[in-house]
């Protein structure tokens, strides 16, 4: 069944430079219980993307076109009101910011049992058991309850975090980077709990990273996003075999879990576009090995490449060639050189 239907979405910016477009035209969907990874680098929509699904844009933000149709109702047309109480009751957002919204002077208990009791009927007693029950399911002892936040590591207060935002058994969870500040071994840990969770209250997730190896892990989908567009979806176990985009095949390089001990990374090239620019073609053109000038003006549709596996690129068909192409360090030190060399052409 489907939980979550974004259909045809673009979002935009308004600016005293002008409007800048930070996602263009994205459409995926996701099942009850499912959980997909949103990843890309920094700056390629994926925060707009959760935020306008919680309604939480910036002010000069807005979605342009499309609809997100939540159990069949579209959150874009819906009242503030209705949107109020489904992030009180169905969507929880677990960020790194969120770590900010713990208030200091009461202890994480009373702040959780305060938020159970505002949400629900539950008595005091009942909702406190329903804290202790949540900290323990996020790995924390009832005691930590009686602490203040500034009793906590980083750790424990991401993990209260996610304590929060899980006592309502919300039906999809939106995990923006929320791990990234702690150190690996934490990250790891606090990664697992919130799969256990999910799987255990059967929520759908929605994981936001720029490493694409957490999301070999913990997700069964994978959208790779790239200049506010999606470039590649699949199925998580099939794109770490297969992978088709040249931007996927970059990424794959450039994050050292999925390759063999000792081999070297090699990162892609440059930076993605400025979408503040008019966009033309393919985003991913300035830095493809592969780019022809039908990359410069004609954008590319997602196709799909096997079963459940989409990318958009013109040339699909030579996906063979280009895998081996791009585990070459070669191949991406043209693609520098070709930059630098556009660019002298540009100044002069
Ligand atoms: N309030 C805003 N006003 C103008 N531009 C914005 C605003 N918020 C984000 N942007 C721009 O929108 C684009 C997408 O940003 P977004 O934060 O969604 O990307 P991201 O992939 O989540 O990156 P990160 O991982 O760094 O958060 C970027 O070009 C960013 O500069």
């Amino acid at each position: 069944m489907t939980l979550l239907d974004v259909k045809n979405v673009s979002i935009e910016y308004t600016t005293e430079a002008g409007v800048l477009k930070a996602v263009d035209d994205v459409s995926f969907s996701l099942e009850v219980g499912e959980s997909v990874g949103l990843v890309g680098e920094s700056g390629c929509g994926k925060t707009t993307l959760a935020k306008s699904i919680m309604r939480l844009l910036a002010k000069n933000g807005s979605v342009s076109t499309g609809q997100m149709l939540f159990k069949g109702e579209d959150l874009v047309t819906k009242s503030d009101e209705e949107i109020r109480q489904l992030r009180l009751n169905e969507i929880a957002m677990v960020s790194q910011s969120a770590m900010n919204a713990l208030n200091p002077v009461y202890t994480v208990g009373d702040q959780l049992v305060e938020g159970i009791m505002t949400h629900t009927k539950m008595t005091k007693k009942e909702a406190t058991d329903r804290a202790i029950e949540v900290f323990r399911m996020v790995g924390l002892e009832a005691k930590r309850l009686k602490s203040f936040p500034h009793q906590m590591s980083g750790g424990m207060k991401q993990r209260a975090i996610i304590a929060m935002a899980l006592t309502l058994n919300p039906s999809l969870i939106i995990a923006d980077e929320p791990t990234t500040a702690l150190d690996v071994v934490v990250q790891d840990r606090i990664l697992q709990q919130i799969i256990q969770i999910q799987k255990e209250i059967n929520s759908s997730m929605i994981l936001i990273t720029h490493d694409i190896s957490v999301v070999s892990e913990t997700c069964e989908t994978i959208i790779v996003m790239y200049g506010g567009k999606v470039m590649e979806k699949a199925p998580t176990r099939i794109f770490f075999k297969t992978p088709a985009h040249p931007y996927s095949l970059g990424l794959n390089n450039a994050f050292p879990s999925i390759h063999e001990i000792g081999e070297e990374l090699i990162s892609i090239p440059g930076a993605p576009p400025n979408l503040m620019d008019e966009q033309n073609g393919c985003r991913f053109q300035e830095r493809c090995p592969f780019k022809t000038e039908t990359c410069e003006t004609k954008v590319p549709e997602l196709e799909e490449v096997a079963p459940g596996h989409f990318s958009a690129c013109h040339y699909n068909d030579q996906v063979e060639s280009f895998r081996e192409a791009c585990k070459k360090r070669e191949t991406w030190e043209l693609v520098r050189d070709r930059m630098i060399e556009e660019r002298k052409r540009g100044v002069s």
